[in-house]
């Protein structure tokens, strides 16, 4: 990964962009999404900038870029038409510490624009660190059609809640429990029944989730695009994984951030009991034929809930 993703408070920026044109009115609504200052020099304006500039949602500097208006920036977005002055720009930028992009010019760039999916507080944004814009496009509109257009209130609603969730449940792992219960329902997908079904969990979860340790045994593919589904949602559950070492490193990614991770030992058995007594949510990620695997299975001696997952 040659950019790293982050997520800069708007509250914080003060944004300069230099140009009136098609692509700078693209990176001015596209920053005017957050609160970010954003001031835009040119010596003229397309009509959209125009209507911005006289309802004051930007400041407009008619003329031409100068230097000293890098000076109290932290980004600066450069849209004209002119190469060579483009290239001047990311150099002075460079060296006041302002961040740059140059549309359209990645070896110019301190930073790239992502292709965005806003269901706001929800933001899905994606990179293709510059190899192919038209399959990152391709990608986000596949993306918009499968998230839900209400994701975004349902993500406000679980924020709101969230205290209640702490005050009522004492650690982190009964939470989350509580969380993958509430949205794995297919009732948490409807804003409507939003509160019926928060009610009715949080009532059971005062007395009933309790932390129950879990094995999860995955027959590993070779190609992370061949997971199932299944194996995937039980990968981002667990506590710690455990995987053997021909186990593809893109499919060890996709193990859930915060979780432990280890290379299998050779007495696996004894290291997977070792977490389950643990009361742990364990995954296995395996290459073993289900003979084997079914083996491993009746060696593990823990009363447990056990689930397997195989690929074809
Ligand atoms: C995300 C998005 C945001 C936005 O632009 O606002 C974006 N480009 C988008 C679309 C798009 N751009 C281009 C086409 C025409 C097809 C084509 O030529 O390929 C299309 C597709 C279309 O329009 O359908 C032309 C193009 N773009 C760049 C070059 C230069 C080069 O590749 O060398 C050329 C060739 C110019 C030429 O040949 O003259 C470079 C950049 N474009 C980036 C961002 C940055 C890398 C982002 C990344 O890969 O992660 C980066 C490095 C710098 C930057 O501009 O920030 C938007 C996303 C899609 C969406 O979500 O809809
Ligand atoms: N329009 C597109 O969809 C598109 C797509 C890909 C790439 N591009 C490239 O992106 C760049 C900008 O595109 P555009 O369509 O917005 O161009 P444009 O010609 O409409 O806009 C360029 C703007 O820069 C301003 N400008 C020129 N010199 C300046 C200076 N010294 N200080 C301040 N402002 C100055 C111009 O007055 C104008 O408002 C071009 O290089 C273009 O080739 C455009």
């Amino acid at each position: 990964m040659q950019y790293f993703p982050i997520f800069v408070d708007g509250k914080q920026l003060k944004v300069l962009v230099v140009g009136g044109g098609e692509v700078a009115t693209r990176k001015v609504e596209l920053m005017l999404k957050t609160p970010a200052a954003v001031t835009v020099v040119s010596p003229d304006l397309s009509p959209c900038l125009t209507q911005l500039a006289h309802n004051n949602k930007i400041t407009y500097i008619k003329g031409f870029y100068e230097k000293s208006l890098l000076n109290d920036k932290q980004l600066v977005f450069v849209a004209t038409e002119n190469n060579e002055l483009n290239k001047e720009i990311s150099k002075d930028a460079t060296l006041a510490n302002v961040l740059a992009n140059v549309v359209d010019s990645p070896a110019l760039c301190h930073f790239i624009t992502p292709s965005i999916v806003d269901r706001t507080p929800m933001t899905f944004a994606m990179s293709s660190e510059g190899m192919s814009p038209v399959l990152l496009r391709y990608w986000r509109a596949k993306l918009e059609t499968l998230i839900p257009h209400n994701l975004g209130e349902i993500a406000k609603f679980a924020g709101e809640k969230r205290q209640q969730v702490k005050d009522t449940l004492d650690n982190v792992a009964k939470r989350r429990d509580f969380w993958e219960s509430f949205f794995s329902s297919s009732r948490s997908e409807d804003t409507q029944q939003l509160d019926d079904l928060f009610e009715a969990l949080i009532n059971a979860a005062d007395n009933q989730i309790e932390i129950a340790p879990e094995l999860y045994i995955i027959q590993t593919p070779t190609d992370p695009d061949s997971l199932t589904l299944g194996a995937l949602r039980h990968m981002q559950k667990s506590d710690i994984a455990i995987f053997d070492d021909n186990i593809n490193p893109d499919i060890v990614e996709l193990i859930r951030r915060d979780a432990e991770r280890e290379t299998a030992s050779t007495n696996t058995t004894a290291q997977i009991e070792n977490y389950l007594n643990k009361g742990l949510k364990v995954c296995y990620l395996t290459q073993k034929s289900i003979p084997d695997i079914c083996s491993l299975k009746n060696s593990i001696k823990s009363k447990i809930h056990i689930k397997e997952f195989s690929h074809r």
